[in-house]
């Protein structure tokens, strides 16, 4: 097994983890200590991942690639507080994520994840506008701040035509963009996504893709998204996590292509991934 020197500490199962000198001037987001990810039952553990051990600075977009079932949408819903860790330590903003209280977590943290949402009665307008509830008062009403950032959010993600529609009545992909845009409504510091571009068109997986990564160097927002669309995530993040069997990878694009993570991602009977364009080939 080989070792990665980091801030101090040898990853027993990482191959690469860079973390650049100037990223040490920004505040640390989020920080994980020796995180185990899985699932518990009355008979079992089923450890999925171990010995996790992430930083994440502000002002970073993060991609998350892996093969299915590796257990990406696992950790982001560790990450999340949607389901309990194993074992180890998840700091948000420097507290334990389980002190946080719900509406003080829903001011830091906005998640977009895979399951279905339970409010698909609601309008777009009034599903985008949840996005703004941990900040309204107890009737839930917006001030002029909360209206503007509804509308803002709803101009951005494209989807000022679909205002009026309820959420049942969407398109896979519209929904999406609906989710992403109460996520972005919600205005937290850090944000989390499952998958956000699994049901887009390829020219709104770009945009999405190139919002967020705007989103994240115009506001210094750390957002962390997991995605098979790993050709773009290598051309618009800053940092990326590959997770495989023996553990995970993290680091820029660059440093991550250097060290061939994404060439042993996948078996090579099939595809190959080309050094010089970042992207996978069919084998001739
Ligand atoms: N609720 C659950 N209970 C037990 N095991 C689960 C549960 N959900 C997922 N798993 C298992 O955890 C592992 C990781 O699954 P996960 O959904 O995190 O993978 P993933 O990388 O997101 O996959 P994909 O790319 O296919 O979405 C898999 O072996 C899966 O079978």
């Amino acid at each position: 097994m080989e070792h990665q020197w980091s801030f101090g500490y040898w990853y027993e199962n990482v191959k690469c983890y860079f973390n650049t000198i100037e990223t040490e001037k920004l505040n640390i987001v989020l920080k994980t200590e020796d995180l185990s990810i899985g699932y518990r039952t009355k008979k079992d553990l089923l450890v999925v991942a171990a010995d996790i051990n992430l930083q994440l600075y502000e002002g970073e977009l993060i991609g998350l690639v892996g093969a299915n079932g590796i257990g990406k949408s696992t950790l982001l819903r560790t990450l999340s507080g949607v389901q309990p860790q194993l074992h180890g330590k998840i700091l948000l903003s420097n507290k334990k994520l389980e002190e946080y209280k719900n509406l003080e977590l829903a001011s830091q943290l906005s998640v977009v994840l895979t399951e279905q949402i339970a409010s698909k009665n609601l309008t777009v307008q009034e599903l985008v506008a949840l996005g703004r509830l941990p900040y309204t008062n107890w009737v839930g009403k917006l001030a002029e701040d909360d209206v503007e950032k509804v509308k803002r959010a709803i101009e951005v993600t494209h989807i000022t035509d679909l205002i009026a529609k309820r959420c049942f009545e969407l398109s896979d992909g519209q929904l999406q963009k609906v989710l992403i845009a109460r996520a972005i409504a919600q205005d937290t510091p850090f944000i989390i996504l499952d998958e956000p571009t699994t049901h887009l068109d390829v020219y709104h997986r770009a945009y999405i893709l190139k919002l967020l990564k705007r989103l994240a160097f115009e506001t210094k927002k750390t957002i962390l998204f997991s995605t098979h669309d790993i050709d773009f995530a290598i051309q618009l993040c800053d940092k990326m996590m590959v997770m495989n069997p023996e553990g995970f990878e993290f680091g820029r694009p660059k440093e991550l292509i250097q060290c061939k993570a994404f060439s042993s991602l996948f078996p090579d009977d099939l595809i190959l991934f080309d050094e010089k364009t970042g992207s996978y080939k069919i084998r001739g």
